[in-house]
């Protein structure tokens, strides 16, 4: 029944058993789309952890990565740890294969939102859903990862998005990430009212935007390179201790300049398959926008990323971002624990 719940919810709505047991635990439909994993034991590591998918529609990668772990703990290969809230976001979307219906959703997390229309109504619905979840397991360190793929390929495949916020992001985070086969993370500059976004900023939840390669339909994607990740989905589940990536680099970036569509006249100033993370050199023009003008990189080189002329005006059309540090370095002998510079 739980390996089913994807593809259920996706098919007829809400499945019509709402409630069932599993290896060390019980399983809750509380919402469509939205699955409450309750241990029957709380283990020392667990943490009260959100796993989001398909915040985007076309990004199937995490959806599939996601059923396979449940279907592991439905067999008996798992055994749930820890409370876990399982989101598939956009069902909309997911269903007809697109990015998002009317508007983005992963930009309407935000608690003063008065917005009209399904994507808004359904931020609304999983807020709420997070909230009380949070609320329910009050006494653990809060977790939220929300899982995507790119719309273009990278330079780094596997990356993280750090959502600015007053609170800090705990060390211990880069080396899940790194054993994850994260490479590199790519800190927020400013509030974005992303789904990771709001339970760093509202509940003070260690919360990362995942993306796990490039943007394909179901029954594509390559899920040997995300063995990691399925593993780190485990533990979570499990309330584990994720493997540590000792021996693999994460490099971190910041975020020099976002550049923003303001105008139907708009474009980037490069082809529409240039990957994540290439490098702009002093000089070259980025973006031209009608309104507001060139965006030209100044004394030092940037790279780009997640660029799309096509979104909707006063949107996020790109980001330019520098390296800052290498936020965890392979384990050697002389040096046995994380390293970070800032
Ligand atoms: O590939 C792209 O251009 C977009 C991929 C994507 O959906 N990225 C997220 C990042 C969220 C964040 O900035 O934290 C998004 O744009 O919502
Ligand atoms: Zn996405």
């Amino acid at each position: 029944m739980l390996a089913d719940w994807l593809t259920l919810s996706l098919d007829q709505g809400t499945p019509q058993h709402r409630q069932g047991v599993l290896e060390g635990g019980r399983y809750t439909i509380v919402g469509p789309g939205i699955l409450h994993l309750t241990p029957d034991q709380v283990s020392v590591d667990a943490r009260a952890t959100v796993i989001s998918v398909g915040i985007h529609g076309n990004e199937t990668a995490p959806i599939e990565l996601l059923g396979e772990s449940l279907a592991r703990l439905e067999a008996g290969l798992n055994q749930l740890g820890a409370p876990v809230l399982v989101i598939l976001g956009n069902l909309e979307a997911i269903r007809r294969g697109t990015r998002f219906i009317e508007t983005n959703l992963n930009r309407l997390f935000k608690r003063e939102l008065d917005l009209s229309g399904d994507e808004a109504d359904r931020a609304r619905e999983l807020m709420r859903a997070v909230d009380h979840f949070y609320a329910q397991h009050h006494g653990l360190p809060r977790l939220h990862y929300d899982l995507h793929t790119a719309i273009r390929d990278s330079q780094y495949p596997r990356f993280v998005v750090d959502p600015f916020a007053e609170s800090a992001t705990d060390e211990k985070q880069w080396h899940w990430l790194a054993g994850a086969g994260i490479q590199a993370a790519l800190k927020q500059h400013q509030h974005s009212w992303t789904f990771s976004h709001y339970s760093k900023h509202y509940h003070q939840a260690q919360a990362f935007t995942f993306e796990l390669g490039k943007a394909l339909p179901f029954g594509h994607n390559d899920l040997s390179s995300l063995k990691q990740m399925g593993a780190m989905l485990d533990a979570l589940i499990a309330g584990a201790r994720p493997e540590a990536g000792d021996g693999q680099e994460l490099i971190g970036f910041q975020v020099a300049v976002e550049v923003f569509r303001e105008s139907k006249d708009f474009r980037l100033c490069f082809a529409d398959d240039t990957p994540n993370f290439t490098e702009f050199g002093c000089g070259e023009t980025v973006a031209e926008d009608a309104s507001t003008g060139a965006t030209i990189v100044g004394n030092t080189p940037l790279r780009v990323v997640f660029p799309n002329a096509n979104v909707e005006l006063g949107a996020r059309a790109a980001l330019l971002v520098e390296p800052t540090q290498l936020i965890h370095q392979p384990t050697t002998p002389e040096s046995q624990d994380i390293e970070i510079t800032e």
